[in-house]
């Protein structure tokens, strides 16, 4: 049986804002097992990154009340001090973002940055570039010992993304968390970086929990998915259960405005209306003003989960999903 690793349960973000709460994610449940790559897409704003950040307690500005739970290895995180939870940071949960000038300081050397981390755990500073070196072939920069004394802002955006993958690597983290890892790159260097997270799973059997409005990135990697709307997951199953048989409406449209020949890069595309304020977080379907199918119950009662198969689910007043 596969092994669960990170499970949220009923996970719901509130931020605080001028015109009072702001309900940024509701009721999120899911689990991801070892070694698997889940993937979070939605529309910007959906909420993606706020689950991210409230795994790692890494929300901005402590002016957010979080509710339900979230467990690592069977542990609840929340019953964690800030320092218990800083010692997971990086070593047992790493997060990659979509910019790493962001995460990298720009007055050392890349390799000094990654051999650093290597250090903490007394090995000696020989050893430690020795690793390194080894880290950047494992992610295939080029030329790696000149990029291992290379400064950020003289590697592009795929060899710096490079350096945060080995970074994560040397730490030989279970989770990977990957916040739009790609959105910056071209098109080739996003297949490369996709190809070195695929062999990080591979080798390391590292889960991944990969953020993305991408589907084609979706199609191409992971094994789960969990659509977000509105702050809410509306469907949830395999790559295969949510690409040939969405059964949410939300999905449905997604799927349907794909372009054709876009799995691999298909990006969202709007769809007519507007995502409701998340300060009126009133009862009801998030998604009633946009649904081709709305009912009367759909703008006044929470929406149900309809199980479709052991795999795959959906939450909506209709039994059946959009036809
Ligand atoms: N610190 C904050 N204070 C108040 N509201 C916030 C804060 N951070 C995010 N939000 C709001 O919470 C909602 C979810 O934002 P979040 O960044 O999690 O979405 P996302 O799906 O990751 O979007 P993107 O793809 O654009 O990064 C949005 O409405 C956003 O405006």
């Amino acid at each position: 049986m596969s092994e669960e690793l990170l499970k949220l349960n009923k996970l719901y973000v509130d931020y605080k804002v001028k015109e009072g709460y702001l309900s940024a994610v509701k009721k999120v449940s899911f689990s991801i097992n070892k070694g698997e790559i889940f993937a979070i897409v939605g529309e910007s704003g959906c909420g993606k990154s706020t689950i991210a950040h409230s795994i790692l307690r890494l929300l901005p500005e402590h002016n957010e009340i979080i509710k339900g739970n979230i467990f690592f290895n069977g542990e609840d995180l929340h019953e964690y001090t800030d320092k218990q939870l800083e010692s997971i940071r990086g070593r047992e949960i790493g997060m990659i973002f979509q910019n790493p000038l962001d995460s990298l300081n720009p007055v050392y050397t890349t390799g000094f940055q990654v051999a650093e981390g290597i250090m903490l755990d007394n090995v000696s500073k020989q050893e430690a570039w020795n690793r390194v070196i080894n880290l950047y072939n494992d992610v295939k920069m080029p030329d790696a010992e000149k990029r291992a004394k290379s400064f950020p802002h003289e590697l592009s955006g795929g060899m710096r993304q490079r350096v945060m993958i080995a970074m994560m690597l040397s730490r030989t983290p279970q989770l990977l968390i990957a916040d739009e890892p790609t959105t910056a790159l071209d098109v080739t260097i996003e297949a490369q970086i996709l190809n070195i997270i695929k062999t990080l799973r591979d080798e390391y059997n590292t889960a991944v929990m990969l953020i993305t409005h991408n589907f084609g990135l979706v199609a191409e990697v992971a094994d789960k998915v969990a659509v977000m709307y509105a702050g809410e997951v509306v469907e949830q199953g395999t790559v295969f259960d949510i690409f040939d048989n969405p059964k949410h409406p939300y999905t449905k449209l997604l799927m349907k405005s794909l372009p054709r020949k876009a799995k691999s890069e298909g990006r969202l595309q709007t769809i007519n209306g507007s995502v409701p304020r998340l300060t009126e977080n009133k009862p009801g379907c998030r998604f009633e003003n946009r649904c081709p199918y709305v009912m009367d119950i759909c703008k006044i009662k929470d929406t149900e989960r309809r199980i479709v198969t052991e795999s795959h689910f959906f939450n909506c007043h209709l039994e059946k999903g959009g036809e």
